[in-house]
């Protein structure tokens, strides 16, 4: 009998049950089933988490970088050491493969870590004034209490990505993850308090966003908002953060290109192109959505792509060989059937995939075949819109400045992905396409030490790296006079 574990909203070091009296079930999306509830949490709590965070935040500050670093080493530890555990957790509630669960734990790990590695690289400056005996100080310091919402692709790795920064810059947090998947981010207050992370540092609360994001969003305690989640949720985060001029650093849409050249390694490119859109059911915010290949290489690229495509193993995430699990609920499943209604509609050819699969094992389960669509022109709905799955439209290309012509014609700007041997090509797409986040001759997957940067309705403010890190931190500049 399945045991379903009942969580609650962790505050102040302590776990609460909701004074809503309600609760929310998280679905297993593989099987239908409800694997655990957690608290409908109230507006009223997510000011007490705020409060409670601004109160640590008091003594939080006055640690020295490293000390706080060293907490937090300790914490990635303890998320490795119980990466099975909290990997099968991923699996159950988002649907991912449990190999890439696995991953997402180790990601998570090395966030909190790499972040650490800054802790003695919080620098500031010391500039000559214009006025004699005096000198201008410059001093970074923590912003205060920072509120992080996530998305439900990669839950426990966009909450690492966030905590870690936050804390070794000296703030404290309130976590609100999605309400689809927040239960491996829950675990992480276990694993805070059993390492000595002070009560209210971190707070993890669940609840819907419109009710319970919005009050930690437009709380005057909160001194930034880090989200990571669609554009029109972030473009409502900035709109309601603007009352008190909260910073606000938004990670949102996309709608990469990926595009091959007539001089591409056409093997290379394939693999890259397949990973790039099929990685977790195509629920990665740099994935493949939509491929521009060269006319020259079309019908050798596209017979190899395809051959590739059907062989996607579709089926319980939980088990080795499979290759792809399920989309994350019934939403995100009836929303890839409406955009394959829409492509043929509009004249795109199904060339492989394009509905649920059948037969045993897909009674239950939010399942979609891994989708290729041809005789697709630039103008259709799904050349422009963010599909979040394992639909790829493709599309022919005769020239340079076709091609980066298609490729800019989007409402977003966070990643696209660009196959060519030819330097000339690469220096002319890395100038002109218009994208915070270029790979050239591999596929998506960012490292901590970039800048993760969507440009557009993509976002605002980029994470990862000291660019990132330093939106963390304010400024305070010293005029500083003294006697000759
Ligand atoms: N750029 C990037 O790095 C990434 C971008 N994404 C994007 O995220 C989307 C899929 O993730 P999904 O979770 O559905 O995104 P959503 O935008 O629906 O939700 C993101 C988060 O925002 C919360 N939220 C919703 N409304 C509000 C509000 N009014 N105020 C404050 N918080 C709110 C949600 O809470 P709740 O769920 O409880 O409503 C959730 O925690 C895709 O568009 C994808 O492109 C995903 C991953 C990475
Ligand atoms: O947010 C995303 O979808 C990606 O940035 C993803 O999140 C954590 C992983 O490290 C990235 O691949």
């Amino acid at each position: 009998m399945l045991q379903i574990k009942n969580y609650q909203l962790f505050i102040n070091g302590e776990w609460r049950t909701s004074t809503s009296g309600e609760t929310i079930d998280i679905v297993n999306p593989s099987t239908e089933e409800v694997v655990a509830r957690v608290q409908n949490g109230t507006v009223e709590e997510a000011i007490e988490a705020l409060k409670a965070a601004e109160k640590a935040q008091k003594e939080w500050r006055k640690l020295p970088a490293r000390s706080r670093a060293d907490l937090l080493y300790k914490l990635a530890n303890e998320i490795e050491a119980n990466t099975e555990y909290l990997a099968e957790l991923l699996t159950k509630e988002q649907g991912k493969l449990l190999k890439v669960a696995r991953f997402e734990v180790a990601v998570t790990a090395s966030f909190i870590r790499y972040a650490c590695e800054g802790a003695r690289r919080i620098e500031g400056d010391i500039i000559p004034s214009d006025n004699p005996n005096e000198q201008i100080w410059i001093q970074k310091i923590p912003r205060g209490v920072v509120v992080a919402i996530t998305a439900w692709n990669f839950p426990l790795a966009l909450a690492g990505r966030k905590l870690g920064p936050a804390l070794v810059a000296g703030n404290t947090i309130v976590i609100k993850p999605t309400s689809e998947t927040p239960l491996a981010t829950l675990e992480l207050g276990n694993l805070a308090n059993k390492v000595g992370i002070p009560a209210g540092v971190i707070n993890i609360l669940t609840g819907p966003g419109r009710a319970m994001g919005n009050a930690l969003v437009e709380s005057p305690i909160t001194k930034m908002v880090t989200m990571t989640g669609s554009t029109p949720v972030g473009q409502q985060i900035a709109r309601n953060a603007a009352n008190n001029l909260t910073h606000v650093q938004l990670e949102l849409g996309g709608k990469a290109p990926f595009i091959v050249f007539e001089d591409a390694d056409i093997d290379a490119a394939v693999d890259a192109a397949l990973h790039s859109r099929f990685d977790n059911c195509g629920q990665v915010c740099t994935c493949n959505e939509r491929m521009y290949v060269h006319e020259a290489i079309y019908d050798v690229f596209m017979e190899k792509f395809i051959a590739k495509t059907k062989a996607i193993k579709v089926g319980d995430p939980m088990l080795e060989e499979t290759d792809m699990g399920p989309k994350v609920n019934k939403n995100e499943l009836e929303h890839m059937e409406h955009l394959i209604k829409i492509s043929i509609e509009e004249g795109a050819t199904i060339a492989t995939g394009g509905k649920r699969p059948t037969g045993a094992g897909f009674e239950k389960g939010y399942w979609f075949e891994p989708t290729v669509l041809t005789n697709v022109t630039q103008d259709m709905t799904i050349v422009h819109e963010e599909s979040f799955g394992p639909i790829l439209p493709v599309l022919k290309f005769s020239s340079f400045d076709q091609v980066i012509g298609f490729a800019n014609d989007c409402e977003y700007g966070l990643a696209a992905m660009v196959f060519t041997n030819n330097m000339n090509t690469i220096m002319k797409c890395n100038d002109e396409l218009e994208y915070g986040e270029i790979y050239v001759n591999r596929g998506h997957g960012e490292q901590h030490q970039g800048f993760h940067n969507g440009y557009k309705l993509s976002g605002s403010g980029g994470e990862d790296g000291k660019y990132g890190f330093e939106q963390y931190m304010e400024k305070k500049t010293f005029y500083i006079k003294h006697k000759a």
